[in-house]
């Protein structure tokens, strides 16, 4: 019996487009001048030796830092310090007005229905928790934060992993059966369901389907099987 539900954003209950042609560029275009006049900041300077490390040059320039996770950005790389530092330029562009977090109408519906049942709502997304929380702070659909009991980042380890789905179990009141996870990806719903949670692959804008998990092509397709 399904008690809680472990939500993907990007692709799952996010437009992947609100993210690579909104978040991306708008990040891409403030990282510059933001890591060169925050570098002295506890929370920057954590970052950009984290990229040094990740780089394996521990003496490089602040240049050289920030075309990394400029290359980084365009590659889509999932890689925590260029996460942390997205979800603190991010908060400019919400605060300012300059885009809502997008969600999909359905994603919405179904978030407050499942969370009007009782269940209990997670986030596990490669964008850093600040910047979770800053999506659903400004909202399409206004401040949607007291919907989720907690979330999740890649600090746990990557989405593709079956030890951060073992590690995000291991910090939740729930067996890993109790949970089902939802992703637009089939190599994260394949980690975490070696983990044991269940899965739902969210098959949205004619993405390929997936053999080896149930999946719908939006949550009005949802039904309480699922939570079986
Ligand atoms: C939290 S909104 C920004 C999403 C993001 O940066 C990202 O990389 C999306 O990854 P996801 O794991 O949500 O598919
Ligand atoms: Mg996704």
């Amino acid at each position: 019996m399904i008690k809680a539900i472990l939500t993907d954003i990007e692709g799952t209950i996010t437009r992947i487009s609100f993210v690579k042609d909104v978040l991306f560029p708008y990040a891409a275009g403030q990282l510059p001048e933001f890591v060169k006049s925050h570098q002295s900041d506890p929370e920057v300077a954590a970052q950009i030796e984290a990229v040094k490390a990740h780089i394996e040059q521990p003496e490089a320039d602040i240049d050289t830092v920030i075309s990394h996770l400029i290359h980084w950005i365009e590659t889509d790389q999932k890689i925590t310090p260029l996460k942390q530092l997205q979800g603190l330029i991010w908060q400019t562009g919400y605060e300012n007005g300059d885009f809502t977090g997008h969600l999909y109408p359905d994603a919405y519906d179904f978030l407050q229905a499942q969370k009007q049942a009782g269940k209990s709502l997670y986030v596990y997304s490669s964008g850093s928790v600040k910047a979770q929380h800053l999506i659903f702070e400004f909202s399409d659909y206004g401040d949607i934060r007291p919907l989720f009991s907690d979330y999740f980042d890649t600090k746990v380890g990557a989405k593709q992993q079956q030890s951060s789905y073992e590690n995000i179990i291991a910090a939740l009141p729930f067996e890993a059966a109790e949970v089902l996870f939802l992703s637009d990806v089939e190599a994260e719903l394949d980690a975490a369901k070696a983990a044991g949670l269940g899965t739902l692959h969210l098959v949205r804008d004619g993405q390929a389907v997936s053999e080896a998990h149930p999946y719908i092509n939006d949550f009005t397709a949802f039904s309480a099987e699922l939570l079986a």
